[in-house]
């Protein structure tokens, strides 16, 4: 019987898993295609927002393989009540500082509300200066067979998109924050936007607040990956809001929230201790003083 020689031998997929995306040995800035090879390889994978490079290097340096420069960032870093108002400038802002604080991570840029509903040309335009000013490896948009359009110009122009479906925050104001894809036309529509954004080249696609059976059809039906939050367990990747899963947002979190740490306390607490030793004149002391 022949023998195959070591440079015969099929290239597979080592199985100590040493390509995974979390836990592996990629040691490069990680890219789309690493991202479409982990879906055929059944592997799952963590995203968090970010918008600051501080943050952003914790994350980056505790491996996590993906990270989003979130509109999120209108209600959890800027101040706004919604994701409505953020602005381009401030997400390519927002996003090159991202960029600057990772050495590793993918860094998806989201396209902020208006700019890119009046269509391919302005989505293509806007995605340009996330890519050029801030470096950002791939952008977002909301949408699916309303933005498949945008998207199709985008991925054709050689700009890698991560769609979003669901819940579309930027549509607060004509949908409210509710629950998506329930009921049977509902579901029917929702299967046609994700199908409508793979067939327009997104290379991923996230689902938001939507019933978990639904997104687990969902994730069967497409050869790219999805992104959950708020869709239960059986996505390819899940999401969260980086403030709101390590306990630093102020107010109301959405249910689908798990809760990792709680920086408000540690925050307050350090500011409050803080405050006493300088009222108290128990710091600065000599250690902390030049003579
Ligand atoms: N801090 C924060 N976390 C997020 O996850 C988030 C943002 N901000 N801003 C942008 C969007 C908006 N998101 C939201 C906002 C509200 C609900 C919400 O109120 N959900 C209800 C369920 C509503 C229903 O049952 O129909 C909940 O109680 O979770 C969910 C997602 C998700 N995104
Ligand atoms: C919640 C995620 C998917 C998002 O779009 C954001 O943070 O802006
Ligand atoms: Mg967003």
């Amino acid at each position: 019987m022949t023998q195959l020689s070591a440079a015969q031998t099929p290239q597979r997929t080592p199985a100590d898993g040493s390509r995974a995306l979390y836990g592996g040995k990629i040691n490069r800035r990680i890219t789309v295609r690493d991202i479409t090879a982990a879906k055929e390889r059944g592997e799952k994978w963590p995203m968090l927002t970010a918008y600051d490079a501080m943050t952003a290097s914790v994350f980056d340096e505790s491996g996590i393989p993906v990270m989003l420069v979130g509109d999120s960032a209108g209600n959890c870093h800027l101040g706004y009540e919604t994701t409505v108002p953020v602005t381009l400038d401030e997400m390519t802002m927002l996003s090159a500082a991202v960029v600057r604080g990772t050495s590793r991570a993918l860094i998806v840029g989201d396209l902020p509300f208006g700019s890119y509903q009046e269509g391919p040309v302005q989505a293509l335009r806007s995605a340009t200066r996330l890519i050029k000013e801030a470096g950002v490896g791939a952008v977002k948009l909301e949408g699916g067979e309303r933005s498949h359009e945008q998207i199709r110009l985008l991925v054709e122009s050689g700009i890698p998109v991560m769609a979003h479906i669901g819940l579309t925050p930027q549509s607060v104001n004509s949908m409210g924050y509710r629950v998506q894809g329930r009921g049977e036309e509902a579901a029917q529509q929702l299967l046609r936007d994700a199908k409508a954004v793979q067939d327009a080249g997104a290379f991923a696609v996230v689902l938001e607040l939507v019933p978990a059976e639904l997104a687990a059809e969902v994730t069967r039906t497409l050869h790219i990956p999805t992104v959950g939050i708020g869709a239960g367990p059986d996505t390819d990747a899940q999401v969260l809001v980086w403030t709101d899963m390590l306990g630093l947002t102020g107010g109301r979190v959405p249910k689908f929230v798990k809760q990792y740490a709680d920086l408000r306390k540690v925050m307050g607490d350090a500011a409050k201790a803080y405050a006493e030793d300088v009222v108290g004149g128990t710091f600065p002391q000599d250690e902390h003083s030049v003579h």
